[in-house]
């Protein structure tokens, strides 16, 4: 192939349909056929409420993280998300640009925040991301998630991140496998000081119900 069409080809990729739906998933990332669609719970956040924090000190939603990216989402209809993050400049990687693993961390916030929907605690086991456009500091980016299947422990979702508003551009999208746990996952892993912390706070505990299945 030449050059020019190495490189029209290229564009032609950057500027495809604006869904994420449009991407093909690798494998482990297509739902199996027994999937079933995802149900929002009944005591999820109402449409257009803000779910806050789920802990103070996380990188990607915490007040307490200085140079976290403070990102809020915001319950949507269905099992969907909004959220917004402002590229600050300690969130570099190439001079004025957003590193790219702080937009996958964007990404996988958002993402993570959609289990809030389903009232269920679950990691993520598998997160891709493409990016799209660079980031300049400063751009305030729009994000939007959905979660698409279910299969037993098994949460697939994607999103996507625009630019210039939220009907811009695409400057960042993934899909993601997440994995439901149960709260030993934490308690049993984390370091014992933040457990600690974390199992004295009334305020934390109620917000770790908030993510329990039948609480
Ligand atoms: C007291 C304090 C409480 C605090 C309460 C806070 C609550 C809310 C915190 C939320 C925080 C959010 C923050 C943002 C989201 C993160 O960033 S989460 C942090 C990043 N993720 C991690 O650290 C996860 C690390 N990985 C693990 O711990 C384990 O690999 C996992 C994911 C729990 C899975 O292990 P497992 O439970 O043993 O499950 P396993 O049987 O291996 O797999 C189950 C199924 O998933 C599939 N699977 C597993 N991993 C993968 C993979 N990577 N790719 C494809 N398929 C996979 C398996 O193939 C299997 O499929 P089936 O055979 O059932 O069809």
């Amino acid at each position: 192939m030449s050059t020019e069409n190495h490189h029209r080809d290229d564009r032609d990729r950057r500027e495809r349909p604006k869904s994420a739906a449009a991407e093909p998933a690798p494998p482990s990332l297509v739902p199996p056929p027994n999937a079933l669609p995802p149900v929002r719970h009944p005591d999820a956040p109402a449409p257009g409420e803000l779910l806050g924090s789920h802990y103070d000190h996380c990188f990607g939603c915490g007040e307490g993280q200085p140079h976290g990216l403070h990102l809020q989402a915001r319950a949507g209809d269905g099992v969907t998300i909004t959220a917004e993050f402002t590229v600050q400049s300690a969130h570099q990687g190439a001079p004025g640009l957003a590193h790219g693993g702080v937009l996958a961390t964007a990404l996988d916030e958002t993402l993570g925040s959609l289990n809030w929907l389903l009232r269920v605690i679950a990691v993520t086991g598998r997160l891709e991301t493409d990016f799209v456009r660079p980031v300049p500091v400063g751009t305030v980016l729009f994000l939007q998630a959905e979660i698409t299947a279910v299969a037993g422990r098994k949460i697939y979702s994607r999103a996507q991140g625009r630019i210039g508003g939220p009907d811009g551009p695409v400057a960042v999208r993934a899909q993601a496998l997440f994995i439901e746990v149960k709260v030993e996952h934490f308690t049993e892993n984390g370091r014992a000081d933040e457990i600690r912390a974390v199992m004295s706070d009334p305020d934390q505990i109620r917000r770790v119900r908030a993510f329990e299945v039948n609480p």
